[in-house]
């Protein structure tokens, strides 16, 4: 059988980055003999096979012709004359349309290595424009490239452009702008993603609610960088570097803000009660696009509370209780981690206030710690009953609170 690794774990080894997922083609097979030699078939719409030992992907090669508007609307054509070159062809990008043989030879008519090399995200040929998926993966491969010096090819943009245009980004269904958004945001530099997107006008289709930030000023005092989708950017860019890989740090991070797209113009640059505001614009978000629950959650628990956190030393004790309260923290104790994270990703994510230190992160885990060491079934073990051990659990957690701040003043 005659196969052959391609796309991303050719590309990541070629640009010395962690190998992920291995794929396969394979050329001169049929179905039958592909189950003949033990594969198992998992292919919904292609004809891909699972390896009977290691599970990885081996996809016959084949052709595609569009046949109806949208990312899904294509024949394929898979038999044994269809060559390796051919089912390169068909590929979005030249740096993903690499192959290898077993022998570790590189096959590569469309220049790929030579893109790798000069750091250019080029699509293969005009089929490109037929898969609106593909500008979403050019923004979230910029998202992992940008770093390393990558920029979109003005060719390659063009296209972007007319296909955003067209709007045939409309014709997206949720779960793959999500997946998309999430790869993102699990990328090194998340705000690749959004500068690409803006740049083909194509952010406003898939994200409007974080799109409508640009261009919104803010307090030069609080933000050197005033504009809101800056800000956004920058800190999506500290999420990815205080939390790397974490997408459920890195969704809040992105949508903490959402609310400041809502003031008045007249209130500009001040926003006040942007956190309230915020809630409405994200949830509609995470509905159309059907985000996670635990994305969701941490994301609108995020946007609320952002500035009580900022604020932790000057709230009263019963206040950090009831802050930990809302965030449900003492049935979902890992969330408060992660709400430190987003709210210092905030904090730092401002022109030149990179490097600036943020206490609040540790005081607030810390009274999180000490208020969550304190248990019903203590209070009850000293034959509190009912509504009474309600009443001594929060005068308990509210006194460790106190004393978590106190063990732990302008440290
Ligand atoms: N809309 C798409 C989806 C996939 N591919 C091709 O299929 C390969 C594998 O797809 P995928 O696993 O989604 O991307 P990778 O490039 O492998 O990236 P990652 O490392 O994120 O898996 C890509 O490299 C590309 O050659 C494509 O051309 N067009
Ligand atoms: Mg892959």
């Amino acid at each position: 059988m005659k196969s052959y690794l391609v796309g991303g774990a050719v590309r990541d080894r070629l640009l010395g980055l962690p190998p992920g997922d291995r794929d396969f083609v394979v050329v001169g097979e049929t179905p039958e003999s592909m189950l003949a030699a033990g594969f198992r078939p998992v292919g919904r719409d292609f004809p891909v096979f699972l390896h009977p030992d290691t599970g990885e992907e081996y996809a016959l090669a084949r052709t595609e012709r569009k046949s109806a508007p949208g990312h899904r609307g294509f024949v394929v054509h898979a038999d044994p004359s269809v060559t390796l070159d051919q089912d390169l062809a068909r590929r979005d990008f030249t740096i993903n349309a690499i192959a290898e043989d077993a022998d570790g030879d590189v096959v590569d008519p469309l220049g790929g290595v030579r893109d790798i090399e000069a750091r250019v995200l080029r699509h293969v040929g005009p089929a490109f424009v037929e898969d609106p998926l593909r500008v979403l993966r050019a923004a979230r491969f910029m998202a992992r490239l940008a770093p390393l010096g990558f920029e979109v090819a003005p060719e390659t943009m063009a296209l972007m452009r007319q296909m955003a245009a067209g709007g045939e980004l409309d014709t997206l269904v949720a779960e793959r702008v999500w997946q998309e958004l999430s790869k993102a945001l699990s990328a090194a530099q998340p705000s690749a993603f959004l500068r690409t997107l803006r740049e083909a006008d194509a952010l406003r289709a898939v994200l409007p609610e974080v799109d409508a930030l640009y261009g919104v000023p803010q307090r030069a005092e609080y933000h050197p960088e005033v504009d809101t989708g800056i800000h956004q950017e920058l800190v999506s860019d500290m999420a990815a570097r205080l939390a790397p890989g974490d997408t459920v740090v890195g969704f809040a991070a992105l949508t903490h803000d959402l609310g400041k797209a809502r003031t008045p113009a007249h209130e500009l640059p001040r926003h006040v009660g942007h956190e309230q505001a915020g809630l409405a614009p994200l949830r509609a978000l995470c509905e159309r696009l059907k985000v996670p629950l635990e994305h969701r959650d941490l994301a609108l628990v995020a946007c609320r509370e952002h500035l009580n956190v900022h604020r932790l030393r000057e709230l009263r004790d019963t206040t950090v209780h009831d802050l930990l309260v809302r965030c449900d923290a003492f049935r979902k104790p890992g969330r408060i981690a992660k709400l430190a994270l987003v709210c210092e990703a905030d904090k730092r994510g401002r022109l030149g206030l990179e490097d600036e230190p943020y206490p609040q992160a540790a005081q607030l885990r810390r009274m999180h710690a000490a208020a969550l060491s304190i248990q019903a079934r203590d209070l009850a073990r000293e034959g509190l009953e009912g509504p009474a051990i309600g009443d001594a659990l929060r005068k308990a957690r509210v006194a460790a609170i106190r004393a978590a701040r106190g063990a732990t003043a302008d440290a």
